[in-house]
């Protein structure tokens, strides 16, 4: 249904100009068609620069670095080897792509405005680099796109050159399909998970095995090769190239807007900001003629503040969600309620034996300054065991965690996975954790909250498998597992504490891990809440997955520990079976006071 729908639209988009051209331009000025060449090629580019600028977070405005360079490919090739712009357009986008990687790697290292800059300065310096290298790119004076070289004619499909402009609204569209289609297919496949997880939340991304940098960079490369193809053609639709058409920054600046006004981060969005947009600013200067000049630039401005005020997601990012709302009836329901008792345990499933070493950590030592964190802190993890950490606030608990997956190197001292081969791994990055199997949830919840409670645990699954049917298929069997298949639909921020919590480990035990972390992820929740984790975390641990627990509560810990370790003041104080820990004077001291002894006693 919603293809079929999708399609429709596409089909009515294509149609429009020829529609509605002779009906309102009965003479064939040409003006309509141009407009409407308009709009396909800056949706297009809204198209290609939305999987940087929404999928990905990164508000880039360097995007026509890449339309020029596409430009100039098609035209330099064309008019100095006869090069045909199609291949010219192909050379072009692979340099685009070669230079997008190149850019990326410095400005990726910079966040928010600091990355938004760095793209004008580049813009900026390519541009001046057009102007400078003169003999080959015409310089500021620009290159022609000749029709005719020599006594050869250049017109037609293989030079895209055409007296009618009709033609060119079949290729403008074509092109514009082709970055919709490639942005609808980032969006749904593994990489347009990562990367809307690595705008929302980075730390919790990298927790699920995704290298933040390399996935920014896929999107920095895809985007520049689709706007560079964007490029080749409008510079030959124009006639004419130069530095300062081809290397715009007012015109990188209209690109992100259509996409900010239609809906940052939706597939569609960026068509329906520029069809908005784009025919208003030039009804506007058509009407109020050469006197107003560049107003089109205060016209686009109005509209920007006036969907800011009143859709701040955009028209697809507010719009949609009404129209479900609207289509699907009624609204949210109660989440809390919607919670179910985690899956029980198979009947007859025995607990494997606590077998060798899987994870060890030895002599961990983190400073902050002057503070010592963590103390040379030695701990061993089994295979099938759970191991307890406890402590008082502050002790370093959760430093501790940080070290064990990769989060903050160590200043002294190192961590080692077993792999399922038997060899020994000391991984450096938390996607290096990931990859040897360890799995981590955050003391205080990490959901993506812009995505599905399926979306959040598909970003779990996606570890293990590039398919998202896959990823889809694990991301319901562990909502069973863990009580939330009634919430499948929801929006993560819909859900209560509890709810989240068991998001958090959801997600985790989507990737399949061997070790699993799980920091204070009974905090916040009722006894009975307590109790239904106590039996899951018995369920995953007899599913054969080591567990470091981090927890308060002390009647969980105890019955569930297989050994446990206190730390104090950054410093390993004890460790033991539960029942020792209970009975230990230190530990009754520094955490656990002595009504907890009498109690237990
Ligand atoms: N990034 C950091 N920079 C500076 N100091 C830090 C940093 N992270 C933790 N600390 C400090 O290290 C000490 C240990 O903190 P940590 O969060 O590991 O304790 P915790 O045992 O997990 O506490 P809680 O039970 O309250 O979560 C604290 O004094 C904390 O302020």
């Amino acid at each position: 249904m919603r293809l079929a729908l999708s399609f429709g639209g596409l089909a009515a988009l294509f149609a429009l100009p020829f529609w509605l051209i002779p009906a309102i331009d009965p003479e064939g000025s040409g003006f309509w068609q141009h407009i409407f060449v308009t709009i396909f090629v800056f949706a297009a580019m809204a198209c290609a620069w939305n999987i940087l600028g929404g999928f990905a977070g990164q508000l880039s405005l360097g995007q026509t670095i890449f339309y020029g360079i596409g430009g100039y490919a098609g035209a330099m090739l064309n008019q100095h080897f006869g090069l045909i712009p199609w291949l010219g357009g192909i050379a072009g986008a692979a340099v685009s792509v070669a230079i997008a990687v190149a850019i990326a790697w410095p400005c990726l290292r910079l966040r928010g405005p600091f990355f938004t800059l760095s793209t004008i300065a580049f813009l900026e310096v390519i541009r001046l680099l057009a102007i400078h290298f003169k003999d080959f790119t015409g310089g500021s004076a620009g290159l022609p796109v000749p029709m005719f070289v020599g006594t050869e004619m250049r017109i037609g499909w293989a030079w895209m050159l055409f007296r009618d402009k009709e033609n060119y609204l079949i290729i403008a569209f074509g092109l514009l399909v082709v970055c919709l289609a490639a942005s609808w297919a980032v969006r749904n496949s593994r990489l347009g998970f990562y990367l809307v997880a690595v705008r929302e939340r980075e730390d919790a991304a990298r927790a699920v095995g995704v290298n933040a940098t390399a996935v920014k960079l896929a999107a920095f490369a895809i985007s520049a090769g689709l706007t560079s193809l964007v490029g080749t053609f409008h510079g030959i639709y124009l006639n004419f190239i130069d530095p300062e058409t081809m290397f715009s920054l007012p015109t990188a600046i209209q690109v992100a807007m259509f996409a900010l006004i239609g809906g940052l981060g939706t597939v569609t969005g960026p068509i329906w900001g520029t069809l908005l947009v784009v025919p208003i600013a030039e009804a506007a200067r058509g009407w109020l003629g050469a006197a107003a000049n560049g107003l089109h630039g205060l016209v686009y401005g109005l509209v920007l503040v006036a969907v800011v005020l009143t859709m701040p997601k955009g028209l697809v990012g507010s719009i949609g969600p009404w129209l479900k709302r609207r289509l699907g009836g009624a609204a949210e329901a109660d989440t809390a309620a919607r919670i179910e008792a985690p899956e029980a345990a198979a009947p007859g499933e025995e607990r494997p034996p606590v077998g060798e070493p899987l994870l060890e950590a030895r002599n961990l030592t983190k400073r902050f300054g002057g503070l010592v964190a963590t103390n040379d802190v030695s701990v061993t993890l089994r295979e099938g065991e759970v191991l307890g950490v406890i402590g008082p606030n502050g002790a370093g608990k959760t430093t501790l965690f940080n070290l064990l997956s990769g989060f903050l190197a160590p200043s002294a001292g190192g961590v080692k996975v077993r792999l399922p081969d038997g060899s020994w791994v000391s991984p450096g990055s938390p996607h290096g954790f990931a990859a040897a199997g360890v799995a981590r949830t955050f003391q205080i919840v990490q959901p993506f909250t812009g995505l599905s409670v399926r979306e959040n645990i598909m970003l779990g699954a996606f570890h293990g498998t590039r398919s998202a049917v896959e990823a889809r298929r694990i991301a319901e069997e562990v909502a069973a597992t863990v009580g939330l298949t009634g919430l499948l639909d929801a929006e993560a921020r819909s859900l209560t504490v509890g709810g989240a919590k068991r998001l958090e480990v959801a997600r985790a035990l989507a990737m399949k891990p061997r070790v699993l972390l799980l920091d204070e992820v009974m905090a916040g929740l009722n006894p009975a809440d307590v109790q239904q984790a106590v039996e899951l975390i018995k369920r995953v641990r007899d599913s054969g997955v080591s567990v470091i627990a981090i927890e308060h509560v002390m009647a969980a810990v105890m019955a569930l520990s297989d050994h446990i370790v206190v730390i104090n003041s950054g410093k390993l104080i004890a460790e033991g079976p539960p029942s020792e820990i209970a009975r230990n004077p230190a530990v009754i001291e520094a955490y656990l006071g002595e009504e907890y002894a009498h109690a237990a006693a």
